[in-house]
């Protein structure tokens, strides 16, 4: 129960409520006890009339009577049983609903090694399927919990009062009931975790095929993929008949010992009544019903214990995210916003998952203004510079200075907010493509928009869809084109209107000439902000104000385009080459 003491804090939020339902459910109870002795009542009631003790006028009055206090208790039960569902049921809804959203907000906050260390599909299962466990110890395990408690203390009691020997053997199958619902509750969680566990694997392999679609079809790789399916979809068939097996015993056992707990109280009760030990045969008929109604809350005893088991081991793994702290944090709580002066002093960077050393002392200065391109081989850490100027991560070691200021010393949303990042695999919501372009600028108005798509060259495009802005865009944007995603992207971070831009390699997929259109209205758009220009082609470096070379991860070459090209280096057998080929 340790792990679940996080919900607590939700039990004293809804405290109230809670209260409610817990006396709700006593009373609920309460009224349900009462059919079961009319009942008995009316047995005697004819008994008396056969012997003649009661004449008919007064048997009809008192089975009127008798009957309308049945009725009525039973219609009051209902109503209290419903409340009881309103009352609990929601409560554990308000803190599934609490819970998902102190998890999510939480996942918000981390930082992207841990969105590399853990699978999406484990994030995903651990904000639904966990909650969903925890859910039920929060509502329908109190709730019935606070059921059977309530029918043992009042109920028991009351049969002992009535009839102790009798009451003795009903009760006596009912700890053997609860024990074997127990195991087998043991047995059917071990078992549904299993088929969980491979639910979560099946989900991932479908997921992934449907993502790499595009890629399965093109190395027709659709027979491995379905042989894998089917082998994947054979061995969760048979974890689901494991399981399907055990269950299968739950309710027999249950109908097994309600008819023992019942043989008990008609031989019993028959040899008591013909011994004279008991008056009426209407108490036989009274624990018949008692039997029937302790039957769901001794057998849910041991499904209790089993649902707080699981509640505490979904809550532990809950507890795991939420001990998470985020690696990038912000340690300034005014608003800092930024103008764009950029200096690294000996930079060097791993990525502690890969352990791989991206930038190796790198020092150099970007005025505010300036457009710098970064150019280099594959790999040589031009990205990694804008995810630490984006504060992605933070350095391993050497200073990253903005505006004079150490990175860290600036609060990190002003950071953030003052850059806008075009990174190179673009990503695109489901949504409209206004709607994607309006991401960093939720009140933007429609000429806005329209510039901005104007400005990254993709208007025409837009308006050469049926619904225009309006357009819909699949997962991940597949309705686009790449070259139209990176420029979707590049008027998403155009609208934002930041002080630093960081365009990540974002005109790969386009055509050199609309490369040129783009890069001349950018220069208009973005005169006066911090452009980063991380590319592998010069034409996007021949207007920078300064071009950084890099090699794994040291800055090989910097200075501008005219400098660069009267300097034998990689610079200039990249001009050159890029220029031969453009001539061909
Ligand atoms: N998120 C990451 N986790 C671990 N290692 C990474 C990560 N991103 C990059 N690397 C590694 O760091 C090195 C530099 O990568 P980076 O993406 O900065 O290079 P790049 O110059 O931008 O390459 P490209 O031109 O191919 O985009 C590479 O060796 C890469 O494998």
């Amino acid at each position: 129960m340790k792990e679940l003491k996080h919900l607590n804090k939700y039990f004293r939020k809804y405290w109230v409520k809670m209260l409610i339902g817990v006396i709700i459910t006593v009373i609920a109870r309460i009224f349900s006890l009462v059919m079961p002795s009319y009942v008995n009542k009316s047995i005697g009631l004819i008994e008396d009339f056969t012997r003649g003790t009661i004449l008919e006028p007064e048997l009809r009055e008192l089975a009127m009577q008798y009957i309308l206090i049945i009725v009525g208790t039973a219609l009051l039960s209902g109503l209290f049983t419903f409340l009881m569902r309103q009352t609990i049921i929601n409560v554990s809804r308000y803190i599934e609903y609490d819970l998902k959203n102190e998890v999510f907000d939480h996942y918000q906050f981390l930082s992207l090694n841990f969105y590399k260390k853990n699978r999406t599909g484990d994030l995903m299962n651990r904000i639904s399927e966990d909650i969903n466990q925890v859910r039920m110890y929060a509502g329908p395990a109190i709730m019935y919990g606070m059921n059977a408690l309530t029918l043992f203390g009042c109920l028991i009691p009351l049969m002992f009062i009535k009839a102790p020997t009798l009451a003795l053997y009903t009760i006596l199958p009912f700890p053997i009931l609860s024990f074997l619902i127990y195991k087998i509750s043991k047995v059917i969680h071990k078992r549904s975790t299993k088929v969980q566990q491979f639910l979560s694997v099946l989900s991932t392999f479908t997921q992934e095929s449907f993502s790499g679609v595009a890629v399965i079809k093109a190395y027709g790789l659709e027979p491995s993929i379905n042989k894998e399916l089917t082998d994947l979809a054979n061995e969760g068939r048979d974890k689901s008949i494991d399981l399907a097996k055990v269950e299968a015993w739950f309710f027999p056992l249950m109908i097994l010992l309600i008819g023992v707990s019942n043989l008990f109280v008609i031989y019993i009760g028959g040899k008591q009544y013909m011994d004279g030990e008991i008056e009426s045969v209407g108490i036989i008929a009274e624990f018949i019903l008692y039997v029937n109604m302790l039957t769901w809350p001794v057998a849910i005893v041991g499904w209790l214990t089993s649902i707080v088991q699981r509640a505490e081991a979904s809550q532990k793994r809950i507890n795991e995210f939420l001990k998470e702290t985020p690696q990038i944090k912000n340690e300034v709580e005014e608003a800092t916003p930024i103008a764009g002066k950029i200096e690294f002093k000996n930079v060097s960077f791993t990525y502690e998952d890969t352990n791989i050393t991206a930038l190796k002392n790198l020092s150099f200065k970007i005025e505010k203004g300036e457009t710098v391109a970064i150019l280099g081989k594959t790999g040589s850490g031009k990205s990694t510079i804008l995810e630490l100027i984006a504060r992605l991560y933070d350095v391993s070691s050497g200073e990253i200075l903005i505006d004079g200021m150490p990175i860290k010393k600036l609060n990190l949303f002003s950071l953030r907010e003052g850059i806008g990042t075009v990174p190179q695999d673009a990503f695109l919501f489901s949504d409209t493509i206004g709607n994607n372009i309006r991401f960093g600028k939720n009140d933007a108005t429609k000429e806005e928009v329209v510039q901005v798509a104007k400005d990254a060259v993709v208007h025409e495009n837009i308006m050469g869809f049926s619904k225009k802005y309006e357009t819909i865009l699949g997962e991940r944007g597949i309705t686009l084109s790449g070259g139209q995603k990176q420029r979707v992207s590049i008027a998403r971070a155009l609208l934002k209107n930041p002080q630093v831009y960081l365009f990540d390699d974002c005109l790969s997929a386009v055509d050199t000439e609309t490369e040129e259109e783009i890069l001349d209205n950018l220069k208009q758009a973005s005169e006066n902000r911090t452009t980063l220009i991380v590319s592998h082609r010069v034409s996007s470096a021949k207007n920078a104000d300064k071009v950084l070379v890099l090699e794994d991860g040291r800055l090989l070459q910097q200075g501008t385009h005219e400098e660069l090209n009267n300097q034998e280096g990689y610079y200039k057998e990249l001009y050159l080459n890029q220029l031969s080929e453009k001539e061909n």
